[in-house]
């Protein structure tokens, strides 16, 4: 038995779907996404990139291999000297100045999601850390194409959030994304049976807390 990472889709369709297909989602291709709405995603998203910074850390801490450890100091580096600083000067077109974001206390869907991965990679191996973070390394592609590929979808000034749809469209982010779907192949096609059930339990959770992300967007709780 080999498995891929379409099979911990597979495993997963119910929650994998509504997380791509959430409303957040469809409001934003359409641009009718509350600006209120989009601006708490935004700094509560950073407060999300700065965990996911530790957990690459942690990835490199777990990592046995010099070519796993390459690969997660590429993930840390990618954060802390690119995203991270796009983030912060994106939310300042919204309005939201470094200092209000200094200043921000997390939701409890920032950190539900960020303790979690980070605890799936402190008590498991590379291979669980990978399975928490690929609702968010894959996800967000294939929530990209799922837009692009929707008729309701409003591209260029007509929709305030094009800058954002067209980042995650980007060919380069695409093709991390897809980088990271070739690593868990690899690994996946090594797993047993029960050991891939523990993996889809994990991508399960990641997945769900996904959509609490969404949710807490939306509704703009704390
Ligand atoms: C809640 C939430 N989930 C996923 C992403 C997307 N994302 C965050 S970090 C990263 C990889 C960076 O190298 C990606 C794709 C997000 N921004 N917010």
């Amino acid at each position: 038995m080999s498995f891929t990472f379409n099979d911990l889709k597979q495993d997963n369709q119910a929650p994998w779907r509504a997380y791509i297909e959430h409303d957040f989602v469809c409001q934003l291709g359409d641009g009718t996404l509350e600006p209120r709405a989009f601006r708490h995603y935004l700094k509560q998203d950073y407060l999300f990139l700065i965990q996911f910074g530790r957990a690459f850390a942690l990835a490199a801490y777990k990592s046995p291999t010099l070519a796993d450890l390459r690969h997660a100091k590429a993930g840390l580096d990618a954060i802390i000297d690119l995203e991270l600083g796009l983030h912060i000067d994106y939310c300042k077109q919204w309005d939201i100045s470094e200092q209000d974001l200094a200043e921000l206390p997390e939701a409890r869907a920032t950190l539900a999601y960020t303790r979690y991965v980070l605890d799936t990679g402190n008590r498991g191996d590379l291979l669980d850390m990978h399975v928490a973070l690929a609702p968010c390394l894959v996800g967000y592609a294939e929530v990209a194409r799922w837009l692009i590929s929707k008729p309701s979808t409003v591209r260029g000034d007509n929709n305030p959030y094009e800058a954002w749809l067209a980042m995650y469209e980007s060919a380069e982010f695409q093709a991390a994304a897809q980088a990271e779907v070739a690593w868990l192949n690899e690994r996946l096609a090594e797993v047993s049976p029960t050991r891939f059930k523990q993996l889809s339990r994990i991508f399960n959770d990641a997945t769900r807390l996904e959509i609490d992300f969404w949710d807490m967007g939306l509704n703009q709780q704390m």
